[in-house]
């Protein structure tokens, strides 16, 4: 405020000092306040500025808070896969990215300035009024209505689909580039200048647009341009007129003139296009926070699962589709698992194997039939509860940038349960449980794909050990070295004796130490049995075992695989 102010005092000031120098008045004083006035203005506009990007800091950390808790509030994962949020999403995040405008901590400021060239020149107007009555409300009123005529281009849409889909091209582009794990096919592939080139074709395309904006400004400029000629010509050519006959003295005309052209900080401000830049990203971030809420809320019952299953689990008559294609993964499925067992899936690849489980986890729920937990329909069970008995496994578990001891347990947990759970996994000498599994960190160290496997299985025989009792492990052996396979399982098996498990796994070596085995296709159970009735059976599952085994067989595999495999077959 006291900004905005300011220029109008130095005006009244400067007009006082001519006054003063022409009729012989006190000129040390008038130029002492002239000077003062001058210095204020210039101490009081970094610390203004310091304010602005201060309060942007503020305001893009709770945007950031709000974003993070729109993402990960909702209990499914239904709208991570919307294309329409995760494009949304990107764009949200342009308050801190400032790629397709100037960051929150930028546009605060020029808000902040904004509203003190509002108030500067709102002041000037009101000096301006001491001249003539129509003088403010023409000169302001024609500096103000530049907002009305160039309101097409003042600020352009950062959430339209064309802006939303270059950016999020161009920031996928720029994670392809930077990140470790994308650096080697990049170079193999030879895709080093097709990234560099996608992403600078999308950023282009945004600059493009944000061009299209600025020439919206060309044909609106010739209007605003003659208003604000006509306007102001008419006020100099009104004060030259009195001046010449004596009307105001040189200080008024001083005055005046300085206050005419003061005014024109009604227009062309920041605040018209800064304001509406800062006002999409935050109305984007609240409006994303119902979107996800509404396509990842999953209703949450109100049973206690401690303990569960008692009895049994059951997949009674699930029907499923994901939410983004309608085509049925499964299809009436049924199943049962005894409390305490083990049930191993196999099926070929897109089977549903993994829909299954995450059915089970409650990522999604069945469109049709149920599954029950020792015959309590698994959605009456509070959501965090179930979810706190299951300890999981996914094919692309997450490889936490992280010291060894949190990527076994998250949360945290005794060191001795970390150090069981380690050991029981074969990872115990894979790193120091407090230096970081990655490189770029100090001392940080990265893992082969085998030896981060064991530390995700070490992560669930922690959650066994602090009480979860489902145990869901996906592929869990499929990086790991046949001799490591077999030490290992025989190890996991021991560990999780009581708890229900369910594996999935392609290989047979695994599966057959599973208490039961069923094979899943075109969305169904087609056989299920113990290792031994299926092979009996002669069926889908004779066949792909016999397809797996023939391989070792004709010589594919190493001596030392073939030698596992034949001590496997000893067992059946
Ligand atoms: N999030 C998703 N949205 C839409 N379709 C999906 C999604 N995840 C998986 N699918 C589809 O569901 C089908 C079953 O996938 P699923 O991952 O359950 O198979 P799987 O039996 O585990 O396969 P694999 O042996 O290859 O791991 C596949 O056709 C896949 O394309």
């Amino acid at each position: 405020m006291a900004r905005g102010l300011l220029p109008a005092a130095f005006t009244v000031a400067v007009g006082l000092f001519v006054a003063a120098v022409q009729h012989g008045g006190s000129v040390v004083v008038s130029l002492a306040l002239v000077g003062g006035l001058f210095v204020l203005i210039q101490l009081l506009a970094p610390l203004h500025a310091q304010v602005g990007s201060n309060l942007g800091d503020r305001l893009a950390s709770w945007l950031h808070d709000r974003l993070l808790d729109a993402t990960t509030r909702p209990d499914g994962t239904a709208h991570l896969e919307s294309e329409k949020i995760t494009t949304d999403l990107t764009v949200a995040r342009d308050f801190d990215l400032g790629i397709s405008g100037p960051p929150m901590n930028l546009s605060m400021g020029m808000i902040a300035g904004g509203l003190v060239e509002a108030v500067a020149g709102l002041t000037q107007a009101a000096v301006l009024s001491a001249y003539h009555w129509w003088a403010a409300p023409l000169v302001g009123g024609a500096w103000a209505a530049t907002h009305w005529l160039l309101r097409e281009s003042s600020g352009w849409d950062r959430g339209t689909d064309e802006v939303g889909i270059a950016q999020r091209h161009a920031e996928y582009t720029y994670r392809l580039a930077v990140e470790p794990s994308a650096a080697k096919e990049l170079r193999l592939f030879g895709l080093s200048e097709w990234t560099v080139a996608r992403f600078a074709a999308n950023r282009r395309r945004l600059v493009d647009l944000r061009w299209h904006a600025t020439r919206l400004r060309q044909r609106p400029m010739r209007w605003t341009v003659a208003v604000l000629v006509g306007a102001n010509g008419l006020l100099f050519w009104s004060l030259a007129a009195d001046a010449t006959a004596g009307a105001i003295n040189a200080g008024e005309v001083i005055i005046y003139a300085q206050a005419a052209l003061g005014t024109a900080a009604l227009a062309f401000g920041g605040l018209n296009w800064a304001l509406p830049l800062a006002a999409q990203s935050v109305s984007a971030v609240i409006r994303l926070g119902k979107e996800t809420d509404s396509l990842g809320r999953l209703p949450s019952g109100e049973q206690q699962a401690d303990g569960r299953p008692s009895s049994t689990l059951r997949f009674r008559d699930v029907h499923f589709s994901y939410p983004t294609d309608e085509r049925p993964i499964l299809n009436g499925l049924d199943l049962s698992v005894e409390a305490g067992t083990s049930l191993a899936i196999v099926g070929v690849n897109g089977a549903g194997k993994t829909t299954l489980v995450k059915l089970l986890c409650r990522l999604y729920d069945p469109d049709r039939g149920a599954i029950e937990v020792d015959g309590v329909d698994l959605r009456d069970f509070d959501l965090d509860s179930w979810r706190r008995q299951i300890a999981a496994s996914f094919q692309d578990f997450i490889r936490y940038e992280l010291p060894l001891r949190d990527n076994v347990a998250p949360l945290g947990a005794p060191d001795e349960v970390i150090n069981a759970a380690l050991k029981d996994a074969r990872a115990s000498d894979l790193a120091d449980p407090d230096q970081v599994l990655a490189r770029g960190y100090d001392g940080g160290t990265d893992l082969s794909g085998g030896q981060w496997q064991r530390v995700a299985l070490a992560r669930v025989l922690c959650a066994v050990r602090l009480g979860a009792g489902v145990v869901i492990l996906d592929e869990p052996t499929a990086q790991l070295d046949v001799r490591a396979e077999a030490e290992i399982f025989d190890q996991i098996l021991e560990a999780t004796r009581g708890c229900t498990t369910i594996l999935i796994s392609h290989r047979f070596s695994t599966v057959r130490h599973a208490d039961r085995i069923c094979v899943l296709e075109k969305g169904g159970v087609v056989e299920t049995g113990t290792h031994t009735e299926l092979m009996a059976r002669r069926g889908r599952y004779r066949e792909m075992f016999e397809l797996q085994a023939s391989r070792f067989d004709s010589g594919q595999a190493g001596s030392a695989e073939r030698e596992e495999q034949e001590n496997h077959d000893c067992h059946v």
